[in-house]
């Protein structure tokens, strides 16, 4: 199956974000990535559900909801009720990841776990099983336009080791610097998602960005 392009609105131009939501639609997106900032978990505040309920409208498309907050659990039925399809939660951010996790299923979106770039990956083994969704930063969050971290991708192939010996089914996606030249690393790894901000927003010609990141080569 052909690799997904997940297009990180943080990048988008917010006083046209309708037209930038169907512009990327229309040029081929699978899901919409949506980066929700507090301010305390990562230097750097964005939006909440009031925003993700008037983007829900516009689209069918998966929208995949990253959460860069503090205790989670006090805003997932929020965003559940805005319209995520998916919320992911970052490990260091969960007191209790696996009451998080399962807060997520009980409230009838798909779980998703996301760890930083120094984040060991042993760390979300133990969840494996309870998640749709498994997302490594290769970027440290909170800004788009970074540089891709490389050595991320070890712990890609891990993920992809545990997914094949424990019979599971989980996406793994990556988001942070993911341009033309990074992808090509990302999905010889085993990623089945990339997110990308700068590298499609900041071009005019939005299915051309999006086609050269997914057909890499
Ligand atoms: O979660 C984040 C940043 O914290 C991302 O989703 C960025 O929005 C990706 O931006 P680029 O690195 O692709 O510009
Ligand atoms: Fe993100």
């Amino acid at each position: 199956m052909s690799t997904k392009i997940a297009p990180s609105i943080l990048s988008a131009n917010f006083s046209i974000l309708k037209e930038e939501i169907e512009d990327v639609i229309q040029g081929g997106a699978d899901y919409i990535h949506i980066d929700v900032m507090d301010g305390h978990f990562v230097p750097n505040i964005t939006f909440g559900p009031v925003v993700l309920s008037s983007i829900r409208p516009l689209t069918d498309a998966t929208l995949d909801v990253h959460l860069m907050i503090e205790e989670p659990d006090r805003y997932i039925q929020e965003f559940a009720d805005a319209g995520a399809d998916i919320i992911t939660v970052h490990v260091e951010a969960c007191r209790h990841l696996h009451r998080t996790i399962h807060l997520i299923k009980e409230a009838g979106v798909k779980p998703g776990v996301v760890m930083n770039p120094a984040t060991p990956v042993e760390m979300i083994k133990p969840i494996l099983k309870d998640v749709e969704l498994v997302l490594f930063m290769t970027v440290n969050p909170g800004f788009g336009g970074q540089v891709f971290i490389p050595e991320v991708l070890e712990k890609v192939q891990q993920a992809v080791k545990w997914r094949e010996e424990l019979g599971l089914a989980f996406e793994i996606e990556v988001d942070g610097g993911v341009n033309e030249m990074t992808a090509k690393q990302c999905i010889d790894a085993g990623v089945d998602v990339l997110v990308a901000g700068s590298a499609i927003f900041n071009e005019q010609d939005r299915q051309g960005a999006i086609d050269k990141i997914r057909n890499h080569e």
